[in-house]
């Protein structure tokens, strides 16, 4: 039987309906969930943590490739299928368990190390998932996961784009990201609405590539107050920001001024807007601020 009727099949018989609102959208070709899984580039040793495993369209190829899988799935229903059916590998644990809310002190000791990820992800969950990813940074290795064509785009998008923010800036800081392969609805049942696109994020020591140290919760601060209203200038956002909130309240405007003189510091334009900075310069305000604060 094709992976497209055991998918119908497995949902019919457990009476279960692809749930939206957990964007339960499962691959249904063989041929393509190989080829997802081998964009996880696994060896035989590694220990895999996959995200989400559905059915099991991506377990098996992984299985075939890891030494052990330990999978999470937050529907129960999925789970209980599992179970009953005990139609996973036997180096495959799977977990009940939400990504969002697991603890990744746990996963990296199920792992035995830093974390290698696989995921076909639902929308609606892969902002707070890659903000967990870039959290957890030093815990994780790397993380193979299918995300929305537009989520993708956002990731890899280069200053003064539409696509460019947040999630950019923070995993550009501690990672690269590559896109590998492209997917098209008729690879999914049910069928998503645009195209998906399997992207490989690698994790390294932030330190390291921006050749000096900095403050990582700072920069994290900032990078989030820069982006809170993208048509406002830097001065406005940062001022807002509140990162010389030991000033009485009612001096907003020595604020706005040491704020002013901050941005200048870092060479930077205060009325220039936060799409427009690059990794450098996001860094390099970040020190300022440092010396800043800490000069009082
Ligand atoms: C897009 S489907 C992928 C299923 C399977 N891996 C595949 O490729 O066919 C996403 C899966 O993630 C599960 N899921 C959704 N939110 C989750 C969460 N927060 N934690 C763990 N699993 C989740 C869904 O129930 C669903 O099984």
């Amino acid at each position: 039987m094709t992976l497209y009727g055991e998918t119908r099949k497995s949902l019919r018989e457990e009476k279960l309906a692809p749930q939206k609102q957990l964007g339960q959208n499962f691959l249904v070709h063989k041929a393509t969930a190989a080829a997802v899984a081998g964009c996880g580039k696994i060896h035989p040793n590694d220990i895999i943590i996959e995200v989400g495993v559905g059915l099991g369209a991506l377990t098996l190829p992984i299985a075939e490739q890891a030494a052990q899988v330990v999978g999470l799935e937050v529907d129960s229903g999925i789970v209980r299928l599992h179970e009953k059916k005990n139609d996973l590998p036997d180096n495959v644990t799977l977990l009940h368990q939400d990504i969002l809310k697991a603890d990744f002190d746990e996963l990296y000791r199920l792992s035995k190390g830093p974390l290698k990820i696989m995921a076909n992800l639902p929308y609606s969950i892969s902002n707070p998932f890659l903000f967990k990813l870039i959290e957890h940074q030093e815990k994780v290795a790397w993380a193979t996961v299918m995300l929305q064509k537009e989520v993708a785009d956002r990731l890899t998008a280069t200053p003064s784009t539409k696509q460019y923010g947040i999630p950019t800036v923070l995993l550009k800081s501690c990672a690269t990201v590559k896109p590998l392969l492209t997917l098209k609805p008729a690879e999914f049942h049910p069928r998503p609405k645009i195209d998906s696109v399997v992207v490989r994020i690698e994790f390294y020591d932030p330190e390291k590539v921006a050749g000096r140290a900095y403050d990582r919760f700072l920069f994290q601060k900032i990078v989030r107050a820069a982006f809170s209203q993208r048509r406002k200038t830097l001065l406005n956002t940062l001022t807002a920001g509140g990162f010389f909130r030991t000033l009485s309240a009612d001096d907003k405007k020595l604020a706005k001024q040491l704020t002013c003189e901050t941005i200048t510091q870092a060479e930077i334009k205060p009325g220039a807007r936060a799409e427009t900075l690059d990794l450098e310069q996001f860094i390099d305000l970040t020190m300022a601020f440092s010396l800043k604060l800490s000069n009082g």
